[in-house]
């Protein structure tokens, strides 16, 4: 379990461009959560993965992995059982390398050990995680990655991602960036290996339809705190006018956000 306690972010403290972009937030991720993520632009939400993924450390507050105090750990210590994902297609992968080279990366970081050969076997496992995609990138484990359309590229960020057996999945708008077709595969491949793999996920979505459809629950954040955290029967009840009409009365105000609205 990943908590959050009472966690502040101060971006340029004591300067005039102090920014609070986390207010005092406190969160407790269980276990096999699924968690969508909304909220308007510089509400805070990536700037709360930054966090959760040690990319950035708190002004105030502490956060913990399984009771142990992470909130100092670097970014890439964390990455051993925290996954990110962005919007850009191109970040999870690179380019200039074969999917099989790309694999090999992941196959390292899984199996915790160095002692990892590229053989017939490994080739074998690779296709057979591939075919999983369905995109027909079994046959191409030579091409290199810059080859892929975004959403084959981004399918397998998602693949390699998820065989590195993380404990939480951050998934930052990851498929805001691709047409609707291939929105669409990658979202069902992401609900098939979430519910295949039991992962631990926290969605960051524009799109409030999404953020309902998905997940046994969702949080709003708005100007860096969280302002609504609903989950099991009460998530499956709300409507989007339902979520527009809660906002109104936290807030006592309209949602100031076009991309939120007319997702
Ligand atoms: N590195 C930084 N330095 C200074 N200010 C920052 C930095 N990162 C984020 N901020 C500020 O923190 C606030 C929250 O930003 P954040 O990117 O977390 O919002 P967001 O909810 O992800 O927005 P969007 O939906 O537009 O991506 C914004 O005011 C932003 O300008």
């Amino acid at each position: 379990m990943i908590e959050l306690q009472q966690v502040t972010k101060v971006f340029n403290p004591g300067t005039p461009n102090e920014n609070v972009a986390i207010r005092n937030l406190s969160i407790a991720i269980q276990p096999g959560d699924f968690i969508t993520i909304i909220g308007s632009n510089g509400a805070g939400k990536s700037t709360l993965f930054n966090l959760v993924g040690g990319t950035i450390t708190p002004t105030m507050g502490s956060i913990f992995a399984h009771g142990r105090d992470v909130t100092r750990e670097p970014e890439y210590k964390r990455s051993r059982y925290i996954g990110r994902i962005f919007q850009d297609p191109l970040l999870g992968t690179a380019g200039n390398m074969s999917l099989e080279h790309n694999m090999m990366i992941c196959a390292y970081k899984g199996m915790k050990s160095l002692k990892v050969n590229l053989n017939s076997r490994r080739r074998t496992q690779f296709r057979d995680h591939l075919v999983e995609l369905r995109m027909g990138l079994e046959d191409r484990l030579k091409d290199n990655v810059g080859l892929l359309s975004g959403g084959q590229r981004q399918a397998l960020t998602l693949l390699m991602m998820v065989l590195s057996e993380p404990e939480l999945i951050l998934l930052d708008e990851h498929t805001a960036a691709l047409d609707p077709h291939n929105a669409e595969l990658v979202m069902e491949l992401t609900t098939k290996f979430v519910e295949k793999f039991q992962l631990t996920t926290m969605m960051i979505t524009h799109n409030m339809h999404q953020a309902l459809q998905y997940g046994n629950r969702l949080i709003m954040m708005d100007a860096g705190e969280i302002i609504l955290d609903v989950s099991g029967e009460e998530k499956r009840n709300l409507t989007v006018p339902g979520l527009i009409e809660r906002f109104r009365k936290i807030r006592h105000q309209d949602i100031d956000n076009d991309e939120l609205l007319l997702s």
